[in-house]
């Protein structure tokens, strides 16, 4: 049978705007068809992450081999270290129909774009500049020349948010799902699957 491919969505934003916030919101709820793809880094585990849930924890040896073998769909260098989507799993799932949640920064998803023009790229803004400061204040895992790091990169990123297909504003957390799982259910009407299967059947009538 001829499955449908699945759609490949793609949050992005600058560090500390929310995003995994949104994304464990978002799959805190009952998603039929979301997947989502676990990132590979060499970023120590921060206190209470754990290998193969939040992170796939690598050695930097181990990234250049899955960049070199190329296992990577897109990789980033970020304040330090190695981030990288692995390549098998979202092709896996999105031959399966299923849609495929990847959370990643900036780099990473304008990378994504090349290869994957037809994917549903939504960009994560903050309030305001001085709310995304606190919050990365209020995280509590930066020190203050990582959070300096964070908000200069943060910068340069927000002025890249035109080359998204969506700006979502994360003023709350349940407003910023809410417009997420919006703009994923209209953007399954456009693509028109149900009219391709309309198509279908009254080729069979
Ligand atoms: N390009 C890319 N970025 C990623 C990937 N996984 C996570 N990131 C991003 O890397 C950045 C740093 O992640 P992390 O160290 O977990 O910090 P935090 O997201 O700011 O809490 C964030 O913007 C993540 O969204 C990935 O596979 N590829
Ligand atoms: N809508 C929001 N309002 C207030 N604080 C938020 C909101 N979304 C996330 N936060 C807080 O901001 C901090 C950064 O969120 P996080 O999800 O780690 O960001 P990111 O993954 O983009 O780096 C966390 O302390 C989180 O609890």
């Amino acid at each position: 049978m001829n499955v449908e491919r699945g759609l490949l969505i793609v949050l992005s934003g600058p560090s500390g705007v929310g995003k995994g916030t949104v994304r464990k919101a978002l799959f805190s709820e009952e998603n039929n068809n979301l997947y989502y793809s676990i990132s590979a880094t060499t970023r120590k585990p921060r206190e209470g992450e754990v290998d193969g849930i939040d992170y796939l924890f690598k050695e930097r040896e181990d990234f250049e081999n899955m960049i070199e073998n190329n296992k990577l769909l897109e990789w980033a260098e970020y304040v330090g270290n190695y981030y990288g989507t692995p390549v098998d799993y979202v092709e896996k799932c999105l031959s399966e129909g299923k849609d495929v949640f990847l959370e990643i920064e900036v780099q990473g998803a304008l990378q994504v774009k090349k290869a994957f023009s037809e994917g549903l790229f939504i960009f994560l803004a903050p309030p305001s500049l001085s709310e995304l400061k606190s919050r990365i204040v209020n995280r509590g895992t930066e020190t203050e020349d990582l959070i300096n790091n964070r908000m200069r990169v943060a910068k340069e990123e927000i002025e890249l948010m035109d080359a998204y297909d969506y700006v979502v504003e994360n003023d709350k957390v349940e407003n910023a799902c809410s417009r997420i799982r919006s703009i994923i259910t209209a953007e399954h009407c456009r693509r028109d699957r149900i009219s391709a299967r309309y198509k279908k059947m009254l080729e069979v009538e």
